[in-house]
């Protein structure tokens, strides 16, 4: 059954818009429910982490809420536009690091940025201007000259780019899956600073991770998923609740311990 919509552009209590609200919203695969109906308001101007464990719908949920995957039922709704009946608005206001990002691989990084700038319409000096600022700001400069190609790069070179065609036409809220996996100590510096500066310019930024610590050092609120639904959701001190966000995580999502007799033919 498809539930109920939540009322576009409805106020959380004392707050404005949510950044991004996901209302009812489900995903199955054959048999498999991916994401089952979870609702989540994001606030704007919140650093949010979404974390859970393996298979637990983030990227899904994530992917339903950006346009990028249809859901089964429910809404997703970005700064009050629906991200499904009015896509091309929802996509002005969003900027969106997806999981497994298919690059053209024939282009430099350059080339994407000017091609990606050019799509979304931005005055051609605006494209050449963020482009040669973002491929500076994040080490791609020296690949650049060489003309290293997207497909030549590392993966936290992809990440990197990929995070640039996110950030190039100054969205409203940034949607960035595992933004640090694979990406190096200095980069990582460079990608917090980015994302600080966001949301101090009353940016909103979801993230997710399977990384406690870091959604601990960076994120403002936290939402728990496991087996497609929302487990925790709040600030990330009323998650933790007087804790650590991993014992939280692992009280709620459980664990599987090693006992005695498995994987005995390791080392025989
Ligand atoms: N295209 C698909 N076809 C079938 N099943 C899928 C598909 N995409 C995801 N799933 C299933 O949906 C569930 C949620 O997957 P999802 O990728 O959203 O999890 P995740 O939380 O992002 O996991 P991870 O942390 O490992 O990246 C998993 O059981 C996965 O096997």
């Amino acid at each position: 059954m498809t539930p109920e919509p939540s009322t576009p552009n409805s106020a959380p209590p004392g707050g404005a818009v949510p950044a991004l609200e996901l209302a009812g919203l489900r995903r199955e695969f054959a048999d498999k429910v991916a994401v089952d109906s979870i609702d989540l308001r994001v606030p704007p101007g919140s650093f949010f982490g979404l974390v859970g464990p393996n298979g637990a719908g983030k990227t899904t949920a994530l992917s339903m809420a950006v346009g990028l995957l249809r859901p089964s039922a429910g809404r997703a709704l970005v700064h009050g536009v629906d991200v499904w009946s009015d896509p091309i608005e929802a996509k002005r206001l969003l900027g969106v690091l997806p999981d497994g990002l298919a690059l053209p691989e024939r282009l430099t990084g350059g080339e994407l940025l000017t091609f990606w700038g050019r799509f979304r319409r931005l005055p051609t000096q605006t494209v050449a201007d963020r482009t040669a600022e973002l491929l500076r700001i994040l080490e791609l400069e020296e690949a650049e000259a060489l003309g290293t190609l997207v497909g030549e790069y590392s993966t936290g070179m992809r990440k990197k780019i990929g995070l640039a065609t996110a950030l190039l036409h100054s969205p409203r809220l940034l949607v960035l899956d595992e933004p640090y996996e694979a990406v190096d100590p200095v980069s990582a510096r460079v990608l917090t600073a980015i994302l600080r500066r966001f949301t101090d310019a009353g940016g909103s930024v979801i993230i997710s991770s399977h990384v406690m610590s870091l959604v601990e050092q960076l994120c403002d609120r936290v939402a728990i998923i496991a087996r497609g639904q929302v487990l925790a959701d709040g600030t990330l001190d009323e998650v933790r609740g007087g804790g650590s966000l991993e014992d939280r995580f692992v009280e709620l999502v459980g664990t599987t311990d090693l006992a005695e007799e498995d994987l005995a033919w390791i080392g025989s």
